[in-house]
C-alpha cells in the first residue's frame, strides 16, 4: 500500500527479493513465514492494537472502538532529527526565554480529563506540555515552553485518534510572554547590543561563543549529570518497595564512585567532531522578511515578545553547509523576483513557505520548495514550477553544484515545517539523493531520517561496531538494528555479522533500506516494517538461542515508547544492547526502564549499563550523541549458552570491574 504522496514515479518502492535466503543458516530458523513477515506484522499490528494493552493511555475506549493506527498513517517525521533545524531555526527543544506557545487541541471527547489529554500527548512522545482542560468541553489548551516543542506537537498530534475522535490543532498564540513586564532577549531594546547575526547564532548554535574544547567539556559534564548521581542513578535508587533481591540487582550502581562523574560504568572522554563548521547535511529554511524588511530565505528569529516574524540570513551561521547556503540564496533570488508574497505564519496567507535542503559530502543535493497554493491558479502554479526549475538549474550550474533532485510540495497545514502529510512532486532530477558512509552508498528519500554530520557518524558507527563485539572473520552474531531508518547502522555492520535484521516503522525508510542493501550487494539482511514493540518477540523467536544476539537501538531523540523497553525486557534471549542516544536527558526513562528491578510491567532480568561513549555530532549546538552499552545476566533457569559474552558472571563483577577492557568484544570477561 502506498503512503500519501507516493507515486511510482517519485519513489519506486523497490521490492527487495532476497537473492540468497540462507535456508541452511542455523541463525534464522527455516521458517516459510519469514518472507511474509512484513505483511503478517501489519496484520498483527491491527490485532495487537485492537486487543492489546495500550500503554500510557489507560482508558479502554481506544481499543473498544477499534482505533487503529495503520502503518501508513505513521508519520515519517515522527522521528525528528536530533538538533534538527526546523523552519524556526530551532536546534533543540529549549525554552524561548520566558515565552509561551499556546495551541488548542480540538475535537476531543468532552468527558476526557486533563490526565487523559496528558496521557495522549505522552503516548505520542509529547512530554514538555502544560495541559488545561475545562470539564465537559471538547477541547483543551496546550502550552509549550518553546516554539520547537510546539512545532513537534503540531506535526505529531494533528489528526491522531484520541478516544475514537480525530483531533485537530490550532495555534492560538505565539511568543506569549510569561510575565508581561519581563522583556525577552530578542526584543528590540537599548540593552541588547548584539548584531542580528549574533542573535541568530545565539538561537541556532547557542554554544558558538565558547571555544570548541569548552563546548565539549560542557556536553560531557551534562551527560555525567544525566547518567550519574543526579540523574539515572538517583532515579533507580528512588524506586520504592523493593525486595532485598531486587535491591541487590542495583548493587552495580555503587561503582559510580569509581568512575568519572559518578556514572556507574566507564565513561569515556568525548570524541570531538572531525569537522566543526558547515557540517549539517539537512536544513529547513523559512521564507519571510529580515529586520530591514528585505525578503529573505533563512532562519526564523524567535523570541520577540511582540510576536514579530523575522527571517534572518543564515550565511554567518557556523553549521549550515556551504551548498545549502548557495541554494538558500538561489531561492531568495527567486522570491525577491516573484510577484507572490511570502507566507505569513500569523495571518496564514501568502505563497512561499519553506526550502528544505539535503546536501551531502557525496556532492549530491536535494532541494524541496514548499508553497501554500491557495491564492494561485492552476496556470500560475504551472508557470512557477517551470520558473523554479530554470532558476535552480541556472543557479546550481553557476555555482558548480549538482542539483540531484528538485522537489515541490503544496502545504496548507498549521505545522510550519516540512510535513510528510502532503505529496511531493519531482520538478527535476532524481527522487532520491545518496551519501557515502563507511564505504557504503546510501539512498536517502526526502522524508527519511539521515544523520546530519557524516564524518562524525562514521566514528559513531565504528564504536557501535566494536561494542557489538563484531570482528572480521568471526561472523557469529545476529544484529538486530532496531529503529533502523534507511538501514545505515546495520548495513555498515553486515559484513561482520551473521545476519542483520532491521526494524523500522516508516515504510519509505524501509524501502530505502532494502534498496541500499540491494545496491551494495549485501544479502545477509532482512527488513521488517513495523513497530519495534510489536515485532521484537517474533523476531527473537526466529533467532536460535545458541547464537549471539545484539540489539542496536537508535531511537528518536525522546527515546522509544515504554512498550519497546517492556518488549525488550521480556525477550530473555536478548542480553546485550548498544543504545545510541542523541538526547540522553530526554531518553533517561528508557535507561531507567532497562535497568530497574523486575516488576509486573518490566519482566525479565534488569540490564546494567556497562560503558558510555559520547561523540559530538553537533558542534556549537547543545545536543550530543551518546553510545551506551547495556548487558544482563541470563535468567536463573536458562540453559548454558554458546555466547561467551552473554555469560556475565556475578552481578557484582559488572560494575565492580573498573579494569574491564575497552573496545574488546567482552568487557566483562576480564
Ligand atoms: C534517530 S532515527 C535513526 C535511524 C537510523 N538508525 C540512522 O542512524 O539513520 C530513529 C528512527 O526510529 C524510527 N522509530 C521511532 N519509533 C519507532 C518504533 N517504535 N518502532 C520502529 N521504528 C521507530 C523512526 O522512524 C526513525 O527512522
Amino acid at each position: 500500500m502506498k503512503r500519501q504522496g507516493e507515486t511510482d514515479e517519485q519513489d519506486p518502492d523497490v521490492e527487495f527479493k532476497k537473492p540468497r535466503l540462507d535456508e541452511e543458516d542455523p541463525v534464522i530458523k527455516d521458517d516459510p513465514d519469514w518472507d511474509d513477515m512484513e505483511v503478517k506484522l501489519e496484520y498483527n499490528d491491527v490485532e495487537v492494537q485492537n486487543g492489546g494493552e495500550n500503554e500510557g493511555f489507560s482508558d479502554e475506549e481506544d481499543t473498544k472502538d477499534g482505533i487503529i493506527e495503520k502503518m501508513e498513517d505513521i508519520e515519517a517525521s515522527d522521528h525528528q532529527e536530533a538538533g534538527e533545524i526546523g523552519a524556526a531555526g530551532e536546534l533543540e527543544p529549549q525554552t524561548d526565554m520566558g515565552l509561551r506557545y499556546k495551541v488548542q487541541l480540538s475535537n476531543i471527547y468532552k468527558f476526557s480529563s486533563r490526565g487523559d489529554v496528558e496521557a495522549f500527548c505522552k503516548k505520542n512522545g509529547i512530554v514538555n506540555v502544560k495541559v488545561k482542560k475545562i470539564p465537559k468541553v471538547d477541547n483543551a489548551l496546550l502550552t509549550f515552553m518553546s516554539e520547537a516543542e510546539m512545532n513537534v506537537a503540531l506535526r505529531v498530534l494533528d489528526g491522531k485518534i484520541m478516544k475514537g475522535k480525530s483531533v485537530s490543532l490550532n495555534v492560538l498564540a505565539l511568543n506569549v510572554p510569561q510575565r508581561k513586564e519581563k522583556p525577552t532577549r530578542n526584543d528590540r531594546s537599548e540593552s541588547d547590543d548584539r548584531t542580528p547575526s549574533e542573535r541568530l547564532a545565539d538561537q541556532v548554535t547557542p554554544l558558538w561563543r565558547k571555544p570548541y574544547e569548552e563546548q565539549l567539556a560542557i556536553k560531557s559534564t551534562e551527560l555525567q549529570r544525566v547518567l550519574g548521581r543526579k540523574g539515572l542513578v538517583s532515579e533507580l535508587y528512588a524506586i520504592q518497595n523493593l525486595r532485598e533481591d531486587q535491591r541487590r540487582d542495583l548493587a552495580w550502581l555503587e561503582s559510580g564512585t569509581e568512575y568519572t562523574g559518578g556514572v556507574p560504568c566507564p565513561f569515556r572522554d568525548i570524541i570531538p567532531s572531525p569537522i566543526t563548521e558547515n557540517y549539517r547535511t539537512k536544513c529547513e529554511f523559512s521564507i519571510g522578511r529580515d529586520l530591514s524588511g528585505e525578503l529573505t530565505v533563512g532562519f526564523l528569529l524567535g523570541g520577540f515578545r511582540s510576536g514579530e516574524m523575522i527571517v534572518m540570513d543564515p550565511s554567518e551561521t557556523k553549521h549550515v553547509s556551504k551548498p545549502a547556503l548557495v541554494f538558500a540564496r538561489i531561492m531568495q533570488d527567486h522570491v525577491r523576483a516573484s510577484e507572490y508574497p511570502p507566507y505569513d505564519r500569523k495571518l496564514k496567507s501568502g505563497v512561499w513557505r519553506l526550502l528544505v535542503s539535503k546536501t551531502f559530502l557525496s556532492g549530491e543535493n536535494m532541494m524541496v520548495v514548499q508553497i501554500d497554493p491557495r491564492s494561485l491558479t492552476e496556470e500560475q502554479i504551472a508557470q512557477e514550477k517551470i520558473a523554479l526549475q530554470e532558476r535552480f538549474a541556472a543557479g546550481a550550474a553557476a555555482a558548480k553544484l549538482n542539483l540531484t533532485s528538485l522537489m515541490y510540495q503544496e502545504w496548507t497545514g498549521v505545522f510550519d515545517g516540512f510535513s510528510d502529510k502532503a505529496p511531493l512532486t519531482l520538478l527535476a532530477g532524481e527522487p532520491h539523493v545518496h551519501e557515502v558512509l563507511c564505504g557504503i552508498k546510501f539512498r536517502v528519500s526526502p522524508f527519511a531520517f539521515f544523520q546530519i554530520n557524516t564524518p562524525a557518524t562514521e566514528i559513531l558507527y565504528g564504536i557501535v561496531k566494536d561494542w557489538c563485539g563484531l570482528s572480521a572473520g568471526v561472523r557469529d552474531t545476529v544484529v538486530l538494528d532496531l529503529c533502523c531508518g534507511t538501514g545505515t547502522i546495520g548495513l555498515t555492520l553486515a559484513k561482520l555479522a551473521r545476519r542483520v535484521i532491521g526494524v523500522e516503522m516508516v515504510k519509505q525508510a524501509i524501502a530505502d533500506a532494502k534498496e541500499n542493501a540491494r545496491a551494495n550487494e549485501i544479502w545477509n539482511v532482512d527488513y521488517i516494517c513495523g513497530k519495534v514493540e510489536q515485532v521484537i518477540p517474533q523476531v527473537i523467536k526466529r533467532v536460535t538461542r545458541e547464537m549471539k544476539v545484539v540489539a542496536v537501538l537508535d531511537p528518536p531523540r525522546e527515546g522509544v515508547h515504554a512498550s519497546v523497553i517492556e518488549a525488550i525486557r521480556a525477550c530473555t534471549e536478548l542480553r546485550h544492547i548498544v543504545y545510541v542516544a542523541c538526547n540522553a536527558a530526554a531518553a533517561v526513562q528508557n535507561f531507567v526502564a532497562l535497568c530497574r528491578p523486575t516488576s509486573n510491567k518490566y519482566k525479565g532480568r534488569p540490564f546494567k549499563m556497562t560503558r558510555a561513549q559520547p561523540i559530538d555530532m553537533f558542534p556549537h549546538s547543545k545536543p550530543v550523541e551518546l553510545v551506551l552499552e547495556f548487558r544482563r545476566d541470563p535468567p536463573a533457569s536458562a540453559p548454558a549458552v554458546a555466547d561467551p559474552t552473554a555469560a556475565m558472571g556475578s552481578v557484582a563483577s559488572v560494575g565492580a570491574n573498573p579494569a574491564a577492557p575497552e573496545g574488546g568484544s567482552n568487557p566483562l570477561a576480564a
